[in-house]
């Protein structure tokens, strides 16, 4: 595949909602010699922002560089008026990361200690950062949960309580990597609540078309290039079209030779 789709659009020249500003100028990524992000360019400032595209296209790896995890070989990122790589004091104000694995999140034996540790990060002492913690996990309806061993919850709660702590860092932009890959019905039902309540941004990778029901814009990424950046009713019958396409082929077979 990886063969050129329609003209991508890159600039979305009027936001339903505005939200957390995200620029992107000809950004590369090369990683042990492959171009795994090739000279990425797109501008927003919408509110709720998915992102889709096949195995291997570059969405986990946009969410790093988007939060600052890792650098750009070349090209410019500003999310929030900073460079989330550079300024990694103002990265843990403005940016959260959810990843698909809670496992790969959570450090801390229990749940206060897992939502405090953020503001702890972010320079408030062990105190205020409990205190804070807790009226988050009040917010939530979970104050039951401060001393509950983090190892003793299901999938689920361990989601929710890595929910909280990025909430409870107040930023102004959500970055959800397939958070809802692996869980039952309810559970996502459950999630996806709490997610529509923050008031910030959200960008949301998932290869699932319904966890993206109701988001403003897709971002369709094809080999760490920008397919297309548009309305949710205008990318995704292009997408869902050109992956029944693919899915009738069989480039699967392609990773053998
Ligand atoms: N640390 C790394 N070393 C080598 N290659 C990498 C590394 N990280 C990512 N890649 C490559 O970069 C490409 C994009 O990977 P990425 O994980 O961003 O894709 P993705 O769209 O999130 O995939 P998936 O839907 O399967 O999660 C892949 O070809 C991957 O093999």
């Amino acid at each position: 595949m990886n063969k050129p789709l329609e003209k991508p659009i890159t600039q979305v020249t009027k936001p339903i909602t505005q939200g957390c500003s995200i620029h992107l100028d000809e950004v590369c990524l090369e990683i042990e010699g492959k171009q795994v992000v090739n000279k990425l360019s797109l501008s927003t400032t919408i509110k709720r922002l998915g992102v889709i595209g096949r195995n291997g296209s570059g969405k986990s790896t946009l969410s790093r560089l988007l939060s600052g995890l890792i650098e750009t070989s070349s090209g410019h990122i500003e999310v929030a008026g900073i460079n989330p790589f550079k300024d990694r004091k103002g990265a843990l104000r403005e940016i959260g990361l959810l990843f698909q694995n809670p496992e790969h999140q959570i450090i801390f034996p229990t749940v206060i200690e897992e939502i405090a540790f953020g503001l702890r990060q972010q320079g408030q002492n062990k105190k205020t950062a409990e205190q804070n913690a807790l009226q988050v996990l009040a917010s939530f309806g979970k104050e039951h949960w401060q001393n509950v061993h983090t190892s003793a919850l299901s999938q689920g709660q361990k989601h929710l309580v890595c929910l909280m702590a990025v909430m409870a860092m107040k930023p102004n932009l959500i970055i959800l990597d397939e958070p809802f890959a692996g869980l039952d019905i309810p559970t996502k039902k459950q999630l996806r609540r709490y997610l529509d309540k923050f008031s910030g941004s959200l960008i949301h990778i998932s290869h699932d078309p319904e966890d993206l029901n109701g988001y403003e814009q897709l971002l369709w990424l094809e080999g760490g290039e920008v397919a297309a950046l548009g309305r949710y009713e205008e990318v995704l019958p292009r997408y869902l079209n050109e992956m029944d396409t693919l899915g009738d082929s069989d480039d699967i077979s392609d990773l053998a030779s």
